[in-house]
């Protein structure tokens, strides 16, 4: 099949019915349900867009082993030209949802193609699991599937690991084999979009302990498998509210879901690993799934921070409050932000590093500071444009009452901006505005930044452990050795 189109997105949506709670109640029909059925059209788009040929040959390119079109994200890079064409659809899908849905289809394809892409890695392990992710690969490269996963465990006590909480199968295990496959039970979290997603694929973050040998697993299942529950949370948009009161909550709902599996079967040639805490623990290192993914976060949250800035910019200049040093100073910091941010892709994109494998992967170094400085610079855009904003944020009327002819002329005097920007304008920008740094949609979105690739406390502190494993400070050691110590100065002296 190759390349899906929306309609084919959505059609396959309508074929299934996973068991999806929300609010209390089992969402029958996700395709027209008021809290889903916009995000569905966006993700649609993004699938038409393989078709657009203003995009086609960007995002897309021929299959050399299937001779079928795929999507750039399935390509498994071995040049520069490579990570050049990945960088390109990631960039222009991150575009069409200005970079405020994180988990877009071509995420977890880079997942499944760095795993499957290094297939001796498991092949160490067990052989029929390299093959059955080779055969995953293939089969969702084929069918254009749109995948979530769920790498981490519900926050029950941190504290213990997961076979010493309260009930062995509160987090995900395995428990049993069977003859047609293995047995899960427990939860995993956080996954994004899963409502509206073809499959599920779950694996972990490392620091698996002896003891947690039943977690340390790996399979991909359809969404609608018997016994998974889809446990959203709470929407932050109901799907009724005006797009004029809200441009962006409207539109770009994630929902974010936790997974509950009630004694699910997984089929033997969708397992993946099990029963093995050193592949668990190796697999993100080894597999590069730490590395190739973090490319298109990269370029997605490069894409959303210009977005909050140009927003922040916007919103001063409607007001004209940019003429302030102070407000110049902010957005002046928000810009060398973006351009920080693009500046570190770029040098990823160049200096890349290449595999004994012949995989070549963006730079590591890279791709880990931008993941370090996201979760600082997107907060810091949002606090800018809350700043600036002010109570101007709070203030706005809404659609409906600039619909009133009664109110309409004392609207379009009091709520206009500087000279030039209407009043229609000025607060369709401030509601904008208001969806990104005020809404409960906006939070979630700074929550994702901080959150979506891991803890960043721990993060950043394994990138520090790792440059001091690699780094000799022979720069110290040169300066020092220039200045000999103390007891042989005194000697030469003498
Ligand atoms: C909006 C959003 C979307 C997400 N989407 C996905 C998704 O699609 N798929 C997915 O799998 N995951 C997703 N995630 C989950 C994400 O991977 C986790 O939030 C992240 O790994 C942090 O884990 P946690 O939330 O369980 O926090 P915890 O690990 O429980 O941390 C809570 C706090 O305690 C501290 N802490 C906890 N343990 C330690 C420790 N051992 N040492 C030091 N400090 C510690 C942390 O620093 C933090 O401040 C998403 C998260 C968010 C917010």
């Amino acid at each position: 099949m190759g390349i899906r189109t929306g309609n084919e997105y959505i059609n396959a949506l309508k074929s299934r019915q996973p068991e999806i709670w929300l609010g209390g109640e089992k969402v029958t029909d996700v395709v027209n349900h008021d809290v889903f059925r916009q995000p569905v059209k966006e993700i649609a788009k993004l699938y038409d867009l393989q078709h657009d040929p203003e995009y086609q040959d960007r995002i897309t390119h021929i299959c050399s082993e299937t001779g079928e079109r795929a999507n750039n994200s399935f390509l498994l890079p071995r040049t520069a030209e490579d990570i050049k064409a990945r960088s390109e659809a990631f960039e222009v899908h991150a575009r069409a949802t200005f970079g405020l849905m994180g988990r877009t289809p071509d995420f977890l394809n880079t997942v499944v193609t760095n795993m499957a892409g290094n297939p001796w890695f498991l092949d160490k392990y067990n052989p029929d699991w390299s093959k059955n992710l080779i055969e995953y690969y293939n089969y969702i490269k084929k069918n254009d599937l749109f995948l979530t996963h769920a790498i981490i465990n519900p926050q029950n006590d941190r504290s213990k690991a997961s076979y010493e909480q309260e009930d062995l199968f509160t987090h995900l295990g395995v428990v049993e084999e069977k003859p047609d496959g293995l047995i899960v039970r427990g939860a995993k979290m956080l996954a994004t979009l899963a409502p509206i997603t073809d499959e599920v694929i779950i694996y972990s973050f490392p620091g698996f302990q002896p003891g947690d040998e039943r977690y340390a697993l790996a399979f991909a299942v359809p969404v609608d498998t018997p016994g998974l529950k889809l446990l959203c949370r709470e929407q932050m948009q109901d799907g009724t509210r005006s797009v004029f009161d809200h441009p962006l909550a409207s539109r770009f709902e994630e929902m974010d879901a936790v997974l509950a599996f009630e004694d699910v079967l997984v089929p033997w040639n969708r397992v993946f690993m099990y029963n093995n805490v050193e592949a668990a623990n190796l697999l993100y290192s080894k597999t590069g799934i730490n590395q190739q993914p973090a490319h298109q976060s990269g370029v997605r949250g490069y894409v959303k921070l210009e977005f909050a800035t140009e927003v922040a910019c916007k919103l001063a200049d409607s007001i004209g409050v940019d003429q302030y040093l102070n407000v110049q100073t902010d957005l002046g910091e928000l810009v060398q932000n973006v351009e920080t941010i693009r500046a570190l892709l770029r040098v990823a994109e160049q200096e890349y590093e290449t595999m004994p494998t012949g995989e070549v992967r963006p730079a590591a170094a890279p791709l880990e500071t931008i993941r370090g400085m996201l979760p600082k610079m997107y907060p810091r855009a949002i606090e800018v444009m809350q700043i600036i904003g002010a109570g101007g944020l709070l203030m706005s009327p809404t659609a409906a009452d600039f619909e009133n002819q009664e109110l309409r002329s004392h609207l379009d005097k009091y709520y206009a901006g500087r000279e030039g920007v209407s009043a229609e304008e000025r607060v369709h920008l401030f509601k904008l505005a208001w969806d990104l740094c005020g809404e409960a949609f906006g939070q979630r979105l700074l929550q994702y930044e901080r959150y979506y690739t891991g803890d960043p406390i721990r993060k950043r502190a394994i990138f520090y452990n790792q440059y001091k494993r690699n780094k000799q400070f022979t720069s110290v050691e040169q300066a020092l050795a220039a200045s000999p110590p103390l007891k042989k100065q005194v000697t030469k002296a003498k």
